[in-house]
């Protein structure tokens, strides 16, 4: 055996050393307006958690990319989310946000108002997401984002995936439970409930799924649309 410091056995690293450094980087390349500045402090004051720059880029991102008209979204806190969806969405089309909280909703309405998003364009929904969503329409919305309570993602999954239309995207925020979910010993409800939402995207014939390492983890899936030969 050498004594040379070179060949000294050294312990494999736990985790890819660039892993953070380029999150870091994913979120510092996104550069948001004073508008979206304003609301994320304000999310911040009233602690309702806002999707980080890079997630709310990918969902802009992707309502673009479906060409999305009609959009829910679970959990509209104080707008952050809901400002960069309807970046992403045309230009007639309506954000439909539920939230119980009444507060939350208030700063959201200032932020869209800074915006200069016109009222037609938003749909606020002061109530509890399991009361409100049996009343949305089926396969009526091409991009169903759900920011709720981790608890209830496999009820808003189930129901999201009723509201959305062929072609559209259900997109679910912290789906990884902060990251627990990859480990087997985390039993917690909070990560067992994230974990049987992605077990039941992932088991849907019908979907196409990925997983997305930003902020809190967003777990995208398309609704494969019908070929003519279907
Ligand atoms: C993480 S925050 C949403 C942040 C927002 N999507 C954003 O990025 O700006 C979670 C929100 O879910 C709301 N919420 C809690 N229980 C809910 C329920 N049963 N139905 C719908 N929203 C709920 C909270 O009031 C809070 O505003």
């Amino acid at each position: 055996m050498s004594d040379t410091p070179g060949d000294q056995p050294t312990d494999p690293p736990t985790r890819d050393p660039g892993h953070e450094s380029l999150r870091e980087y994913a979120e510092s390349a996104i550069a948001e307006d004073d508008t979206l500045l304003a609301a994320r402090e304000r999310a911040h004051e009233l602690g309702a958690a806002a999707v980080s720059p890079a997630v709310g880029a990918t969902l802009c991102l992707l309502t673009r990319l479906t060409d999305a008209r009609n959009v829910v979204e679970i959990g509209t806190g104080a707008g952050v989310s809901g400002l960069w969806l309807l970046a992403g969405m045309r230009a007639d089309g309506v954000l439909t946000t539920i939230d119980p909280d009444s507060e939350h909703q208030r700063a959201a309405r200032v932020a869209f108002a800074a915006a200069g998003v016109a009222s037609s364009r938003t749909r606020l929904i002061n109530g509890r997401a399991a009361d409100v969503l049996p009343r949305l329409a089926d396969a009526s919305y091409d991009v169903v984002f759900v920011d709720g309570a981790v608890i209830d993602q496999p009820r808003y999954v189930t129901e999201g995936l009723r509201l959305l239309r062929p072609g559209g995207v259900l997109l679910v925020h912290d789906a990884t439970a902060d990251g627990r979910i990859a480990d087997p010993s985390q039993t917690d409800p909070e990560t067992s409930a994230a974990r049987t939402a992605a077990l039941m995207i992932s088991e849907d014939d019908g979907l196409l799924p990925v997983v997305i390492p930003l902020g809190r983890g967003l777990l995208a899936a398309a609704r494969t649309a019908p070929t003519d030969d279907a």
